[in-house]
């Protein structure tokens, strides 16, 4: 894939598609994480040392086509200008006459942020009139926002239709490449864990995963869903009744496939999520019928900790516990800790999964934390992403 590296920014319009879907403050509206920010300063440093005029893209939440002044980009336009210590203009929107005289304008070395791209309809939709609106304002169309690659949206996929050249930023790049390193030429032993709420939400992975890995660590709300498939009664515990079936099945080909699966032995059960101070461990085949698991308990984090031991990759989706709540914190915040110690190469992918590391303190100590949510998952069922489709066949046209 061409990226950043095998352009001539020079004096050009780059128009950079980032993930700048960032938390804000709830309080004074400021940026509440600068992760997905500083992700891509690579990129835009790239762009301004080599005298490129760097016109940023984003969208931030879901405003549906409709203007919402809470998801405008301005606090982000601060927070990046004291990041660059250089002033970064917020066009009032991202098409249109007076942004591109905005555009137009723009001197090298210099940044503009255009306004949220989903206050405009077009932008969900993958319109051709609105990708081609956001064409007008690009020499060079680079894609550095990997979280939303999953999406066909207008400035991701049929941007890519209108422009002459385009590229991968480097975050961008760095995610792909990580993620093959990872998944496709692994060195062995090959371990995911996954975990998180739902079964019904990663049935894709599970299936996609099984004939690749050698070791699967099954945690989470998930879990028990499996625990039940196995006969074991889980009490109060959240279970996807509809997936018991598919649970037997995904065991049944890990065995098949000689994949080694760890399911919790024991679990941290309470009465409820909010009952933590009244948490205790028990043997999953013995949770009592008033009690529900809300994290894999202390036996079966050494285990999986043992299991790792070995592992040459590891890749980490999905909480194994409640763990926003205490004391459910724990097996999560044990395995993020074990992970940024050990010598495996290690990947972690998924919001909440990035969360606990962040919150463990280790983000720095492990190997490589996406970017991604709902890309990173995607990637892991096997999707062809289509904003990363889209960007190879423009490159293989231009
Ligand atoms: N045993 C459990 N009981 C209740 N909730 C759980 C349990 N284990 C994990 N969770 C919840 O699962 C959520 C994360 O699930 P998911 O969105 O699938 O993960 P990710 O975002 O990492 O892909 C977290 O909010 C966490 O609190
Ligand atoms: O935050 C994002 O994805 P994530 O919640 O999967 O990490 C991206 O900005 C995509 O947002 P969307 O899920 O509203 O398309």
């Amino acid at each position: 894939m061409k990226t950043l590296d095998h352009v001539d920014v020079s004096a050009k319009r780059v128009f950079l598609r980032v993930d700048f879907n960032v938390p804000l403050d709830k309080k004074d509206g400021t940026v509440a994480d600068d992760t997905r920010i500083r992700a891509i300063l690579p990129s835009l440093r790239k762009v301004l040392d080599g005298g490129g005029k760097a016109v940023l893209a984003s969208h931030l939440g879901r405003p549906k086509g409709q203007v919402v002044p809470e998801m405008s980009l301005a606090p982000v336009a601060r927070h990046l200008s004291g990041i660059l210590g250089m002033d970064v203009p917020l066009a009032p929107d991202c098409v249109g006459g007076a942004v591109r005289k905005m555009v137009d304008e723009l001197e090298p070395g210099r940044v503009l942020l255009l306004e949220n791209l989903r206050f405009h309809g077009g932008e969900t939709k993958n319109n051709p009139e609105f990708s081609r609106q956001l064409a007008e304002l690009t020499d060079v169309y680079v894609n550095d926002a990997f979280a939303v690659s999953h999406r066909a949206h207008a400035s991701v996929h049929g941007i890519t239709e209108y422009v002459r050249e385009c590229a991968a930023g480097y975050q961008l790049a760095k995610e792909i490449e990580t993620f093959r390193q990872a998944m496709e030429n692994p060195q062995r032993p090959l371990a995911v864990v996954i975990g998180g709420a739902k079964v019904s939400t990663k049935i894709g992975v599970l299936e996609n995963l099984i004939p690749k890995v050698d070791l699967l660590v099954i945690g989470g709300a998930m879990a028990n869903t499996f625990l039940k498939a196995q006969g074991k009664s889980v009490g109060a515990s959240l279970v996807e009744d509809e997936f018991v079936e598919t649970a037997k099945v995904l065991l049944a080909q890990a065995r098949e496939r000689g994949v080694r699966v760890i399911l919790p032995v024991d679990a941290t059960a309470a009465p409820s999520l909010d009952a933590g101070d009244r948490a205790r461990q028990v043997p999953v085949d013995q949770v009592p019928p008033d009690l529900a698991i809300f994290d894999v308990g202390e036996e079966t984090s050494a285990l999986i900790r043992q299991a790792l031991e070995p592992c040459a990759t590891v890749v980490w989706n999905g909480p194994l516990g409640a763990f926003e709540t205490p004391p459910f914190e724990r097996a999560t915040y044990d395995l993020a800790r074990f992970l940024a110690a050990s010598q495996a190469f290690t990947v972690v992918g998924g919001g909440d999964s990035a969360a606990a590391v962040a919150k463990a303190g280790v983000t720095d100590k492990v190997g490589y934390v996406s970017t991604g949510g709902g890309a990173f998952l995607e990637m892991l069922e096997g999707k062809v992403l289509p904003g990363i489709q889209a960007l190879q066949k423009c490159s293989e046209r231009a």
